[in-house]
């Protein structure tokens, strides 16, 4: 094996390429060796990038021409009771951002919620899809081949679950647009995002397509799945997850805690994350989804180019009057396309899969998929925690002093 100043010299030399270096080292040694040519290219130092705290190798699945690690500070909200379909009990939620206030908010929201006596939260709708396009002559044979995929989902599920021990093909949705038919795969992807899943699935499936129809296929992605790009098809239709957390807040406890009343909050909800939304023509309806499943995504080790549309939520806040007289606040969270596992991808690697103990969700669950479940129920609950705080720091108009105590 090589030290990394003779792979640096022979980078140069146009020997090896910059990622070839694993082919005549270790995984650590061909890190530092690319960090060492790339300090001397760009007369930077680059200790804190490479000291990292696992193996290079563990991340072989994840990256390549690694030179190290992207530290992201990791801190934790909670606990909060969950009562879900598959998440029961107290739970920590480790969040990993650089945006200061941000876990303190979410804390705030959670010991509310926990005071409130916690949350319920379901997934009501497992779905990850891939939609290949498809080129035809014209309308005739796009009508073809809607009519064989309807006709034949069943020989489409035994090619596709053929590349799979775990995932199901759950639906086939035909869409045509001119000479060009899209089919959108839905699998159950058990507590895997599913996104490698889906896609090796998929492509078994289009070779079926293919023989049987006037089709040819064009792309195994035709954006219609659609994958880390904002569209209505997953708000509406749902990807991944499909999950709804929600609470009922004391009036007392939101004038205690939140220094305001559930009307603010209400009226806040509607004028800003519903009214506002819409004159924006923005896909969320909701304050800050995003800050929770990202800083999520990042703490478990999902793909973080997901949160585009995994953080697509709407917020409503009602307040509603007791039977004992005084006024409530109802407060949900619904994500349409939260793609969450707890096997696969990033998942696997060391400070990530702490983060799954944490959570007592690391690796596959019992039954399977009751993990990726949990993981988007709690992770809901957390947005909803969010939610609760920040508009409780909208309406008390706290919320430049707020980052300007914590965030800067
Ligand atoms: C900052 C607070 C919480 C203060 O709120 P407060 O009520 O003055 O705080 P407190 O000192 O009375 O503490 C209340 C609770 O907050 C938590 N808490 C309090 N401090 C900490 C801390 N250091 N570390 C951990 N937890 C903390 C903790 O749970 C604590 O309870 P305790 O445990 O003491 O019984 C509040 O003002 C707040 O939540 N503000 C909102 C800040 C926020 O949500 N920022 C993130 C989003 S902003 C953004 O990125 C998106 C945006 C705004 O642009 C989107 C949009 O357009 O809407
Ligand atoms: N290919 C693409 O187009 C894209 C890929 N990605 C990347 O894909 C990766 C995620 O893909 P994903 O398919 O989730 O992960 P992996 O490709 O890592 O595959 C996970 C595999 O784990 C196995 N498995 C073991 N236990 C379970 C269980 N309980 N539930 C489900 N599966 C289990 C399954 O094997 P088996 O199938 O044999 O049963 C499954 O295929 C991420 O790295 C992401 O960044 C992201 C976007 C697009």
């Amino acid at each position: 094996m090589t030290d990394p100043e003779d792979l640096v010299e022979r980078v140069r030399d146009g020997e090896l390429r910059l990622h070839e270096l694993e082919d005549h080292a270790d995984h650590d040694t061909a890190a530092e060796a690319r960090r060492l040519l790339l300090e001397r290219e760009t007369a930077t130092e680059l200790e804190a990038i490479g000291d990292y705290a696992f193996p290079a190798e563990t991340a072989e699945p994840n990256i390549e021409n690694m030179i190290g690690a992207a530290q992201v500070p990791m801190g934790v909200v909670g606990p909060v009771p969950v009562s879900g379909g598959a998440a029961t009990g107290d739970h920590y939620l480790p969040l990993a951002t650089t945006e200061g206030a941000l876990l303190a908010s979410v804390n705030r929201g959670l010991g509310v919620i926990r005071s409130a006596g916690g949350a319920d939260a379901r997934v009501t709708k497992n779905g990850m899809t891939r939609a290949p396009v498809f080129r035809v002559a014209g309308v005739a044979e796009a009508a073809e081949t809607v009519e064989w995929v309807d006709e034949n989902t069943e020989a489409l599920a035994e090619a596709a679950e053929s590349t799979t021990s775990h995932g199901e093909l759950i639906d086939v949705e035909p869409y045509v647009v001119g000479d060009s038919v899209y089919l959108r795969f839905a699998y159950d992807t058990k507590d895997a995002m599913g996104m490698n899943m889906a896609t090796i699935a998929t492509g078994e499936a289009c070779e079926i397509v293919e023989a049987e129809t006037p089709a040819d296929l064009v792309a195994l992605s035709g954006n219609l799945c659609s994958d880390k790009k904002p569209a209505a098809i997953n708000a509406v239709e749902g990807r991944g997850r499909s999950v709804t957390a929600d609470a009922v807040i004391p009036g007392e406890l939101v004038e205690e805690r939140l220094h305001t009343t559930p009307e603010a909050i209400a009226e806040a909800n509607t004028r800003k994350n519903l009214t506002g939304s819409a004159k924006a023509g923005s896909l969320g309806f909701n304050a800050h989804a995003a800050n929770v499943v990202a800083a999520a995504f990042l703490a478990t080790g999902q793909d973080e180019a997901q949160v585009v549309e995994a953080a697509n939520a709407i917020t409503t806040m009602d307040a509603r009057e007791n039977e004992g007289g005084t006024t409530d606040l109802y407060a949900s969270v619904s994500l349409a396309s939260l793609e969450v596992g707890t096997v696969g991808g990033g998942t696997k690697l060391p400070t990530q899969a702490e983060a799954l103990e944490v959570l007592g969700l690391r690796g596959g669950g019992d039954p399977p998929g009751s993990n990726a479940d949990a993981l988007a129920e709690i992770i809901a609950v957390g947005a909803l925690a969010g939610e609760l705080s920040l508009l409780g720091a909208l309406s008390s108009r706290h919320l430049a002093s707020a980052h300007e105590d914590l965030g800067r």
